[in-house]
C-alpha cells in the first residue's frame, strides 16, 4: 500500500491546489467519458475546498456529485452533509452538477437502501473521490468499532450500508471501502497535528483498526496545520 503525502503552508494554499487537482482530474475524464462522478466528504473541513470548486470551470452539467457518507437527517438539520454540499458546492458555476442524494426521507437509512444504491450504481467506478477522516482513523462512515463494519470492509461489499457506531451520534449511510477504493483518483483531507500523527500510527495496522487504510493506496493525502 502506498500514497503520497502533500504538506501545505497553510490550509488556504492546500484549498486552492486541491480544487485544482480535482477540477483537473475531471476535466480529463470527461474527454473520455460522457459523464463522470465526484464523491465528496461532509464535516467541518472540506468547505473551503468546495468554494474553490464551485468557482471552477467545467463542463458541470456532466458531473455526478455525491457524499461519501451522510448522517441519517433531513435537510433542515444543521448536521446535514447535504445540506453543506448545497451550500457550499453545488452553487456558482458547479450548481449545473447533478446531485445523487444519499439521504431520503424515512425512519431509518435500511429503508431506503435499495432505492439509493440504484442511483449510484451507473456512477461506478468512482471518477475522483476526496475523504475526510477523523483521528480514530474513521473516513466517510467507515468507523472502528461500527456495528457492520466487517461488512463495509469486505471486497464483495454492496455499494451503500448503513452504520452506527459509539464515534457517531446519529445513524449514518455510507459507500463501502471497495467502492470508495476503487476511484480512479483519490484524495484524503487532513488538518491538524492530531490527525497527521493518527495517520502515521495508522501504518501496518488492520482495516478493521485503521479504516482509512482500507481506501488509502495510491490516495494523495493533503495535509495543514
Ligand atoms: O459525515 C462525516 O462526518 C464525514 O464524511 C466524515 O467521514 C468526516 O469526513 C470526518 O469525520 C472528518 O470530519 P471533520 O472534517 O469534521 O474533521
Amino acid at each position: 500500500m502506498s500514497y503520497e503525502f502533500r504538506d501545505y503552508p497553510d490550509r488556504e494554499m492546500l484549498a486552492i491546489d486541491l480544487a485544482n487537482m480535482i477540477a483537473g482530474e475531471l476535466r480529463a475524464q470527461l474527454d473520455h467519458s460522457k459523464r463522470v462522478s465526484l464523491a465528496v466528504p461532509g464535516g467541518t473541513s472540506p468547505g473551503p475546498i468546495f468554494d474553490s470548486l464551485s468557482a471552477t470551470s467545467l463542463d458541470w452539467d456532466r458531473v455526478d456529485v455525491l457524499l461519501g457518507d451522510e448522517r441519517w437527517v433531513p435537510e433542515t438539520s444543521e448536521r446535514s452533509n447535504t445540506r453543506l454540499l448545497r451550500e457550499r458546492l453545488l452553487t456558482g458555476k458547479a450548481a449545473a452538477a447533478r446531485l445523487l442524494p444519499l439521504y431520503a426521507e424515512a425512519e431509518t437509512p435500511e429503508e431506503k437502501l435499495e432505492e439509493l444504491a440504484e442511483t449510484i450504481r451507473p456512477t461506478l467506478p468512482l471518477g475522483v473521490v476526496l475523504l475526510g477522516m477523523g483521528a480514530d482513523l474513521h473516513t466517510a462512515s467507515i468507523f472502528p468499532g461500527a456495528d457492520r463494519l466487517a461488512e463495509a470492509l469486505a471486497p464483495d461489499a454492496p455499494i451503500l450500508l448503513p452504520m452506527r457506531a459509539p464515534g457517531a451520534p446519529e445513524p449514518r449511510i455510507t459507500l463501502t471501502a471497495p467502492v470508495l477504493g476503487g476511484a480512479l483518483n483519490k484524495h484524503v483531507l487532513i488538518f491538524g497535528a492530531e490527525k497527521r500523527a493518527a495517520l502515521e500510527k495508522a501504518k501496518g495496522l488492520p482495516p478493521e483498526e485503521a479504516p482509512i487504510n482500507a481506501v488509502l493506496d495510491q490516495a494523495v493525502v493533503h495535509w495543514a496545520e
